[in-house]
């Protein structure tokens, strides 16, 4: 039995490549959607949105002296290309899957229209929102809170690299700690890194719980929509 109707997926970008150097691994992909399928099974809507770090980040761009909100728009047409890449994976294991972008592409994917998405929503379709919230200077999780919030979803689950919120960055402090809870004002207050502060702000103030857990357990978003112990939840 589900705990949520609706949910906001947030899919690191970063993630998709697997084992690869870079871009999109088949098989990781591939087992991202079925997991994803396994909820749609149990009824729940679902919507998504996916990272770009796996093909390029606009602050890495400007780091190497681009223009930065010429290297964010950038990245935020990687975003584009992994939703198509993982709509197109949906399509393939029997899902019926809606691309909107919040930058206007209207040859490629149709624009981000509220009432349409909610629509799709309504229909068991699962909406993939590309491109983050198309402004320079923010990230896909920031897009996750705020088309979370739009939409009406009832949590933000941030499928991520690690399993959860740490007392600092469990990839480069081993000593970290996990935390099973923690409140948007700590996460906010303590710096933690593991989502930008734009989301976490965002989040608290629509009070849109979020919780983290890691993309590579098997299974782990099937029992997090069960509301079962898994990762770390931020709430208000
Ligand atoms: N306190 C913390 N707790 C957990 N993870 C943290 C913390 N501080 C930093 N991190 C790092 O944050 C990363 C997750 O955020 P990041 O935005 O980089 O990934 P993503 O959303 O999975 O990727 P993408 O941007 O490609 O979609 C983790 O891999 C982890 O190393
Ligand atoms: O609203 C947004 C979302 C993203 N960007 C740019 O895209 C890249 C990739 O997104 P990640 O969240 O880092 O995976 C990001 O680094 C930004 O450069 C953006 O400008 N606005």
């Amino acid at each position: 039995m589900p705990a949520y109707k609706r949910i906001l997926l947030k899919l690191s970008g970063e993630a998709l490549m697997g084992d690869d150097a870079y871009g999109i691994n088949r098989a990781t992909i591939v087992r991202m959607v079925q997991e994803v399928r396994e909820v749609t099974q149990m009824g729940v809507e679902v919507a998504v949105v996916i990272g770009g770090g796996n093909i390029f980040r606009g602050v890495a761009g400007g780091s190497v002296g681009m223009d930065r909100a010429t290297a964010d728009y950038m990245g935020m047409l990687a975003t584009v290309m992994n939703s198509l890449a993982l709509a197109d994976t949906m399509r393939q294991e029997g899902m019926i899957a809606r691309v909107m972008s919040a930058i206007g592409i209207e040859q490629v994917v149709e624009p981000y229209v509220r009432p349409k998405a909610l629509q799709y929503l309504e229909e068991g379709k699962v909406v993939v929102f590309a491109a983050g919230t198309g402004n320079p200077f923010f990230t896909t999780d920031t897009a996750a809170a705020l088309r979370g919030a739009e939409i009406g979803a009832e949590i933000v689950l941030k499928a991520t690299k690690v399993d959860g919120v740490y007392t600092a960055d469990p990839k480069k402090d081993p000593q970290a700690k996990r935390y099973s809870a923690i409140t948007f004002d700590e996460a906010i207050g303590r710096n933690l890194q593991v989502m930008d502060g734009a989301a976490f702000a965002l989040c608290r103030d629509q009070k849109l719980p979020i919780k983290v857990f890691s993309i590579f357990k098997p299974g782990a978003l099937k029992r997090v929509v069960q509301g079962e112990d898994e990762g770390t939840l931020v709430h208000v």
